[in-house]
């Protein structure tokens, strides 16, 4: 480091800091994190401030960034700011890679990708890094794709995931990021976006397929009763920590669980966070039907391709018997957990939980 380094003026360095307020694209909560580590490094050298308390979840959190950079000098802090700011820069700049669909208002960040194509609508989490966590841009995201896909001309909807894992379910760190009514507002606004988010699944029109590519976790569990269809590959697995983080279920799980498992299986799920391999999930009718990996991608799409060509307005049909039974009580439950959740977001066992895995998030 120390070469290059040397070679960042302050100049530099202030450039880069007006540059960032000129960004066009929020950077997201992360790197954000890193610039302010890499700014008070830069500016004052090592953390030198008291750590804040456990609850003070944003100070405790930059002190955590900040803390992390050790004994890194003030010249290479500054060497870091500007790669950093200017790597920045160059991606917000550079033009879209794909054209916007005429009919598909294309997802706001690159961590959802929409495609179409041999009828089926393929919405695909896209944030393999970090396991597919669901930012509060890609519920929103998701519940645009939902919305369009319910009228675009695919018979089918698919939900998958890149990379390893399916989904790692709801981003912890979307918890960090207070606004300016502090965390009742928060969550507030975070049990308005789960509702919304979980009534797109139970109001959507077609045949609704989850194409599960490796192991789920939390909301990406509990919405697949929601779902029409399941295929997993044998290296998936379910759960649901929710205990394990001071909360409570959410997507419909409540209601959904214990009617295709039976209520001690859904409370073994729901209360102690049992880990199910894929069979199992079969077992207990969350998943249809389990695909050794090795085949998962091939068979899969080839059986959904054949569907896709069934007359889309049966399925329709079909489905609308077989959901409209049910859709009262599910929005009332949605409502109902919802509700729970905004209250158990401010305990202090999630809380703690939640500071839990960001600390161990700093130490990596
Ligand atoms: C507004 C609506 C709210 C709806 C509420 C829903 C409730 C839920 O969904 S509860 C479930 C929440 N999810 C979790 O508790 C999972 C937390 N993550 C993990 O336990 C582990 O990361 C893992 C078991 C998923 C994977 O472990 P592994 O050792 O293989 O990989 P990691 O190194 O831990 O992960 C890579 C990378 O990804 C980050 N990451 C993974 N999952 C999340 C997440 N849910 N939130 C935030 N970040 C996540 C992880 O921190 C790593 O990041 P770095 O590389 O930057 O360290």
């Amino acid at each position: 480091v120390g070469g290059p380094a040397m070679q960042t003026s302050q100049k530099d360095f202030n450039n880069a800091v007006s540059q960032l307020k000129l960004l066009k694209e929020d950077p997201g909560n992360e790197v954000k994190l890193k610039l302010y580590a890499l700014y008070k490094q830069a500016t004052e050298g090592p953390c030198n401030v008291p750590k804040p308390g456990m609850l003070d979840f944003i100070n405790k959190t930059k002190w955590d960034a900040w803390n992390a950079l050790g004994s890194l000098s003030k010249e290479a802090a500054r060497q870091n700011y500007v790669d950093l700011v200017s790597k920045l820069s160059a991606s917000s700049e550079s033009p879209s890679p794909e054209a916007p669909a005429a009919d598909r208002k294309q997802p706001e960040s690159d961590s959802l990708v929409v495609t179409s194509g041999d009828g089926i609508t393929t919405i695909r989490l896209n944030r393999p890094t970090k396991k597919n966590a669901l930012t509060t841009q890609m519920y929103h995201d998701i519940i645009a794709a939902l919305q369009a896909a319910s009228k675009d001309e695919s018979p089918i909807t698919v939900l998958t995931g890149s990379g390893d894992y399916f989904c790692s379910g709801n981003d912890l760190t979307n918890f960090t990021s207070l606004p300016a009514g502090g965390p009742e507002e928060m969550a507030r606004s975070s049990a308005v976006l789960l509702r919304d988010f979980v009534n797109c699944f139970i109001d959507f029109p077609k045949p609704l397929v989850a194409v599960v590519n490796g192991p789920a976790v939390g909301i990406s569990v509990t919405i697949l009763g929601l779902f029409d269809v399941v295929y997993a590959t044998d290296r998936a697995t379910f759960h649901t920590p929710f205990s394990h983080l001071g909360q409570s279920p959410e997507g419909c799980s409540s209601y959904t669980f214990p009617k295709i498992m039976g209520s001690s299986k859904a409370a073994e799920m729901l209360l102690f966070g049992k880990k199910l391999t894929a069979q199992e999930a079969c077992a207990q009718g969350l998943v249809t039907e389990v695909f050794p990996d090795s085949t998962f991608q091939k068979e899969v799409w080839a059986r959904l391709k054949a569907y896709s060509k069934l007359p889309p307005n049966a399925m329709r049909i079909s489905k609308q018997i077989i959901r409209d039974r049910e859709k009262e009580k599910l929005h009332a439950v949605n409502a109902e957990e919802s509700n729970v959740l905004r209250e158990r977001w401010l305990s202090d066992e999630c809380m703690n939980a939640i500071a839990s895995f960001l600390s161990r998030k700093s130490k990596l």
